[in-house]
Order: structure tokens, then C-alpha cells, then sequence
């Protein structure tokens, strides 16, 4: 899907959610809640059933979940390649899986105890994927001194652009409150920068009165 008509279905949700809320999107990325739903909709409009996509960083899993919803169609189709570095994260997303999805759609997701920069190692060679999410920083409720790090994250994302098809999506979402945060963002801010506009199409989501705020990048392969 190009740009504009992600754009043009985006402006069409918007009419539906009417209110004085809804004069600005960035306004949706105030809360944790917000922030979801923005990123769902984004997901939603480029990711189709029996897709193949990633979830880089799968944490307690819900990101994992809401990718195999959109990719799962009751036939077997679509796969999510899922990893995190811990394990507890990744027995956590393997709960919520199993105890949210019916069990034949179980089995379109795999998961992997993985660095993100070798993603590649567990994607099936000549693969298109739709899309790789990232939801960068460290486990919701884990150990807070365990982030992602902006030489592996930038290794991933390459491993991603190589991987991503056609009109395919890089989301990525940056924490910049947390200590390594700024670092990481100006690192994801200029391997976006330096993509190439006649292949690539790259935004952000930035709050600019909460400095403090997660951004989301956006990275459309045309
Ligand atoms: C913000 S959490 C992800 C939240 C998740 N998307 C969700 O929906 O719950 C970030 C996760 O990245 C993981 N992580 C850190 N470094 C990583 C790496 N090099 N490769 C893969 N995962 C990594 C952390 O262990 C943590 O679970």
C-alpha cells in the first residue's frame, strides 16, 4: 500500500472518533493506551491475513498477539517469528498466546530466545516479510537494566530492511525517558535519515511539548 492511501485510510478511522480529542494524532501518543491503539491501526491498514511478520522484541507478548489477530486467517496461513533475549518474556508471550488464541492458530507463531540482529537466522530464506515491530527499552514489570541497545538495535534494523517486502512497514517504537533512551533514538533517527526516498518513505510520531515521550518511527518500504 503507498503512503497516501495509508494516509487517506488513517484520515477515514479519524472521522469515526469525532471529538475535541481528535483534532491532532499525535495526540494519541499520551498515554500507554493511546500509543497501542495509534500503532494497531498503523499495523492494521499495511498487514494482511496470511502475512509473514516479525515481532522483534516481544516482551509480555501483546504485540505478538495483536500481529498473529491480523495475520491469522483460520486456515493455517500467516507466521510471526518472534524473540526477545529473556526468557521469562518469552514464556510470558507463550501464556498470553495460548491462553488468548484458539490452539490452531497457535502454531503460526514461533518464538525464539534470539539477539533481533540475527533475525535473519530464523526467517525462512526468500521470505517477504510485511512487517518487523519493534517496541524498544526494557520488560514492562521486568528488570529495568536490561534495555535494548543501539549498536544491536541498529544491526536489527538492517536485518529488517533486507527482510521487509515491497510496501511493507519498520515500526519502531523509542522510550527516550529511560538512561541509554536518547542514545538509542538518535541512532534509530539516523538510520531512517539515510534510507533512501526514492525506495523508502520514513516518519515519526513526536510529542512536541512532552519531550519525554515515546516516538514512534515509521519506515514504508515502497
Ligand atoms: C518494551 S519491551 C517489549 C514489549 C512488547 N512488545 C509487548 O508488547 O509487551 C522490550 C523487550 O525487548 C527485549 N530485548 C532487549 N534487547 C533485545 C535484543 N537484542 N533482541 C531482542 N529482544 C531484546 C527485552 O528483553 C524486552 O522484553
Amino acid at each position: 500500500m503507498r503512503a497516501w492511501r495509508l494516509l487517506r485510510k488513517l484520515g477515514n478511522e479519524r472521522l469515526h472518533f469525532q471529538d475535541w480529542r481528535m483534532n491532532c494524532w499525535a495526540i494519541y501518543l499520551a498515554t500507554k493506551r493511546q500509543r497501542r491503539w495509534l500503532t494497531r491501526r498503523i499495523w492494521k491498514c499495511i498487514v494482511q491475513k496470511g502475512d509473514t511478520v516479525v515481532d522483534a522484541t516481544c516482551g509480555n507478548g501483546h504485540d505478538t498477539l495483536a500481529l498473529l489477530k491480523m495475520v491469522g486467517d483460520g486456515s493455517g496461513r500467516g507466521s510471526v517469528y518472534g524473540m526477545d533475549i529473556q526468557n521469562c518474556a518469552l514464556e510470558s508471550t507463550s501464556t498470553l498466546i495460548k491462553e488468548s488464541i484458539d490452539p490452531n492458530e497457535v502454531q503460526l507463531v514461533k518464538l525464539f530466545n534470539l539477539c533481533h540482529s540475527s533475525m535473519e537466522e530464523i526467517v525462512p530464506k526468500g521470505t517477504l516479510v510485511r512487517l518487523v515491530a519493534f517496541n524498544l527499552g526494557y520488560l514492562p514489570g521486568g528488570d529495568k537494566s536490561i534495555i535494548t541497545l543501539p549498536e544491536k538495535t541498529l544491526h536489527a534494523l538492517d536485518a529488517a530492511r533486507r527482510l521487509l517486502g515491497p510496501e511493507g512497514l519498520i515500526s519502531i517504537m523509542v522510550y527516550v525517558g529511560h538512561p541509554g533512551g536518547r542514545e538509542e533514538y538518535a541512532a534509530v533517527q539516523a538510520f531512517a535519515s539515510q534510507l533512501p526516498g526514492e525506495e523508502w518513505v520514513c516518519c515519526k510520531f513526536e510529542m512536541v511539548n512532552r519531550p519525554a515521550a515515546p516516538v514512534l518511527f515509521l519506515l514504508f518500504r515502497k
